[in-house]
């Protein structure tokens, strides 16, 4: 089976996610132990998505982390260039655009989408998998309308020393080994513990985003920084 390599060639990345697309949440669930739904009430509450709004759900996957926003009125974009995620998250709404969200096949680095579009820009757990990161943080601001927010939710790094180490020997040594309980490519979740320690932390991701051209920007951790939320507004 198929596994991305930290250089995220987009058809290896699209192709390895094609892949676990059927048991993404379950695996999911088990991994964090939970925390993801934890992170994703926290990452709805960060965005206010407000009735009537328009909301950019960049690399959304089965649309697991779209559905939270719609619940708040808003109507929302689920943007994916895996096939096999998307055709898991229409089939699992009864359609590609159900309830308030909508299933659209694109690439984070050619948005297609017009100038200033959408209130809100979101991306969960997408950002690290992105082969030019620079370039989805600038697609994603030519993508929001000015006074528009951006919110990133992303693996992140624990700023206790012992605590970080713990971590990431749970995540080099024990989360492949629990993920081969659950899926046939366990390659795919050593890429996910291997991407996750060379991401960069939360101040180097902060800089970026102020280097494309957000506003504003802050961030904050959950679960001691294993998940940052980092937030931006387009200024102009
Ligand atoms: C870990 S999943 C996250 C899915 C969902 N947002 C969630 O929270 O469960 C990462 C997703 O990023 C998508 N992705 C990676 N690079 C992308 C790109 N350049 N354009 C669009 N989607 C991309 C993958 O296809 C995959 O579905």
């Amino acid at each position: 089976m198929t596994r991305a390599e930290l250089d995220k060639q987009p058809y290896d990345v699209a192709t390895m996610f094609d892949g676990i697309a059927s048991r993404y949440d379950l695996v999911n669930d088990v991994l964090s132990l939970g925390q993801d739904r934890v992170w994703r009430r926290a990452m709805v509450k960060a965005v206010e998505a407000y009735s009537g709004e328009l909301v950019l759900d960049l690399a959304a996957g089965t649309g697991t982390s779209s559905e939270s926003f719609v619940s708040k009125g808003a109507r929302v974009i689920a943007c994916d260039f895996s096939q096999g995620m998307l055709r898991v998250g229409a089939e699992r709404r009864g359609g590609a655009s159900r309830d308030g969200v909508t299933f659209v096949a694109g690439d984070a680095l050619r948005l297609p989408f017009a100038d200033e579009t959408f209130d809100a820009v979101t991306i969960s757990f997408g950002l690290r998998n992105v082969n030019d990161v620079d370039q989805a943080l600038r697609e994603m601001r030519r993508v929001t309308k000015v006074g528009g927010r951006l919110v990133i939710c992303e693996f992140s790094h624990i700023p206790v020393e012992l605590v970080d180490k713990f971590y990431a020997t749970y995540l080099m040594a024990a989360l492949p080994k629990i993920a081969k309980c659950f899926t046939s490519n366990a390659a795919a979740y050593e890429y996910l513990s291997e991407s996750i320690m060379d991401w960069p932390d939360q101040a180097e991701l902060a800089a970026r985003l102020q280097r494309a051209g957000w506003s504003r920007v802050a961030w904050r951790n959950l679960t001691m920084g294993v998940v940052a939320l980092h937030r931006g507004v387009r200024g102009s």
